[in-house]
């Protein structure tokens, strides 16, 4: 099948099957229950858990059985989901809305000169474009005078970054001149920011594929106004851009510029030139290891059968989970205090991507897609929502992902850590029957646990590729285009239009509500 014909998953014959089978699911006395399928199936972790690259992953605690399971391969291949994930890797123009490819992939790809391929040059500029990247970043780590470096940039041109960084900082892989990152629109974050700086030591990196993000631009003028106000004057010096709009980063007085190509989604682009900071945070050496893990997952994702294909059974459980059991939410509960923006990141990379209620060509869906993502660092989060989690009226399914492996030398509470993380998914499951209503738990509530060895940029790498391939695959088979976001220009568009009536008080053709928020809040 050519990926462009592909099925949507309604239209295939496992989809009427599934919907019977679900109903074998319903919460009552008869329906499926964790606990009975472990005890009646001693091999259930086995078959419901599996090795990729770097990450360990049990998916026996869920609300799944084999023939859900079966349904659930043979919808994939129904949809043609082989077809369409070649053409992801291999450049094809699968953002049909805009025309153009999504090759992350092709950035986290070793590069050897001379092999030649019909993609040979686009190869070469890539690993040319890395090398410059990465030299620049060294030669940032190098320079003495630099203490303090500052992205730019807001949704993927902050998030995956900003992740990315902190969670190696904690896990002791980053060393070199303090990295910050300023996003939001809101002046406060780069105010609380700037009187803790110098100018004359400070590198600002300004972050934008597009280079007409309000939000970044407004900081960017921001900073380079207080750069001039603390004495600095060499503009070019100490201001750089990311961008794929290189005369518009000009125009700001950027002259040195390393640009991105329009098949990087932001939401993807952590590993092309967005990821500069990140670079200057760990050095080039961990930055090429970043990319080689995430490129052991390209390597499982494109060659493991579909039965142990990680990225695509999670992706066919979250659409068992959202189209057949009605569950609406997923919680990220990372026990590892480095992956506490997590869920922040993968809110981006999954809602942006997926979060769409018509398919590629335009049409109504009439199931449910993107789950709404949230989530808190373990244990953090069982002392604030975890009660809802385990006695509140609806179930959310639960991802932990624990490190094996500690960056400190404090084992007995890592081990104690590790416990609250495996207790919490066995608690969900077992529950806890008492004639006390406030005592009783429920259990057969499902979790996935993911297992890292050890945080470091490799096992970072690879559990991001994971996640986008992840998204990927079940935008692909909900039918989606999961490389466009046009839900995010209308709230821009009308922003524009309403900031010169804060000032003006013009209220014409405005709601009564917008226009009376307008008027108490206009004026200052
Ligand atoms: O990198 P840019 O062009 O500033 O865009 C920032 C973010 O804004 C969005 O376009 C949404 O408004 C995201 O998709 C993107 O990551």
């Amino acid at each position: 099948m050519n990926w462009k014909n592909r099925l949507r998953c309604d239209e295939t014959a496992a989809w009427p099957l599934l919907q019977a089978h679900a109903r074998t699911f319903r919460q009552d006395a008869s329906s499926f229950d964790l606990r009975t399928a472990f005890a009646e199936d001693d091999q259930r972790f086995e078959r419901f858990s599996q090795d990729a690259p770097y990450v360990f992953a049990d998916l026996s605690k869920n609300l799944i059985d084999d023939r859900a399971q079966q349904l659930l391969l043979q919808l994939a291949r129904e949809c043609g989901f082989e077809a369409h994930r070649e053409a992801l890797l291999t450049g094809e123009p699968i953002n049909t809305a805009e025309q153009r490819a999504a090759w992350h992939t092709l950035l986290r790809e070793p590069y050897a000169p001379g092999q030649e391929t019909a993609s040979t040059s686009i190869r070469a500029e890539v690993a040319a474009s890395l090398a410059d990247m990465l030299n620049f970043a060294d030669a940032v780590r190098a320079d003495s005078r630099i203490t303090d470096v500052v992205n730019i940039g807001i949704g993927g041109s902050d998030l995956g970054p900003r992740m990315a960084a902190q969670t190696l900082r904690t896990a002791g892989a980053t060393s070199g001149p303090r990295v910050h990152f300023v996003a939001n629109g809101d002046g406060h974050e780069i105010s609380e920011l700037l009187p803790s700086l110098k100018a004359a030591s400070t590198l600002f990196i300004v972050v934008s594929k597009t280079f007409g993000t309000a939000e970044t631009l407004a900081n960017a003028k921001a900073a380079r106004q207080w750069f001039l106000a603390d004495g600095g004057s060499d503009v070019a010096r100490h201001f750089v851009g990311v961008t794929c709009n290189t005369s518009a980063a000009g125009e700001f007085g950027i002259s040195r510029v390393f640009s991105i190509w329009d098949w990087v989604g932001g939401r993807y682009s952590l590993w092309s030139a967005v990821g500069l900071s990140l670079a200057v945070a760990m050095g080039s050496a961990g930055f090429r290891a970043l990319l080689a893990g995430a490129h052991a997952m390209d390597q499982h994702f494109a060659n493991a059968p579909l039965e142990t294909n990680l990225p695509l059974r999670l992706a066919l459980l979250d659409i068992w989970q959202c189209d057949f059991l009605g569950l609406s939410s997923r919680c990220v509960a990372p026990y590892h205090h480095g992956l506490r923006r997590l869920p922040a990141y993968l809110q981006q990379l999954e809602m942006e991507s997926n979060g769409k209620g018509v398919d590629a060509h335009g049409r109504r869906l009439a199931f449910p897609t993107a789950p709404v993502v949230w989530g808190e660092a373990g244990s953090n989060g069982q002392h604030a929502f975890f009660q809802l989690l385990h006695q509140g009226p609806g179930v959310t399914p639960v991802e932990f992902i624990a490190v094996r492996e500690p960056a400190h030398s404090l084992q007995a509470q890592h081990r104690t850590l590790l416990a609250n993380a495996l207790a919490q998914a066995r608690a969900l499951m077992i529950g806890q029957s008492s004639d006390c209503g406030h005592r009783h738990f429920p259990g057969n509530r499902p979790s996935t646990f993911l297992l890292l060895e050890r945080m470091d940029p490799a096992s970072l790498g690879a559990l991001l590729a994971l996640y986008e391939h992840r998204v990927f695959s079940s935008g692909s088979l909900w039918g989606i285009n999961s490389f466009d976001q046009w839900g995010v220009e209308l709230g821009k568009t009308i922003a524009t239009d309403l900031a010169p009536r804060l000032t003006s008080g013009d209220t014409a053709g405005l709601d009564a509500s917008t226009a009376g928020l307008l008027k108490r809040l206009g004026g200052s």
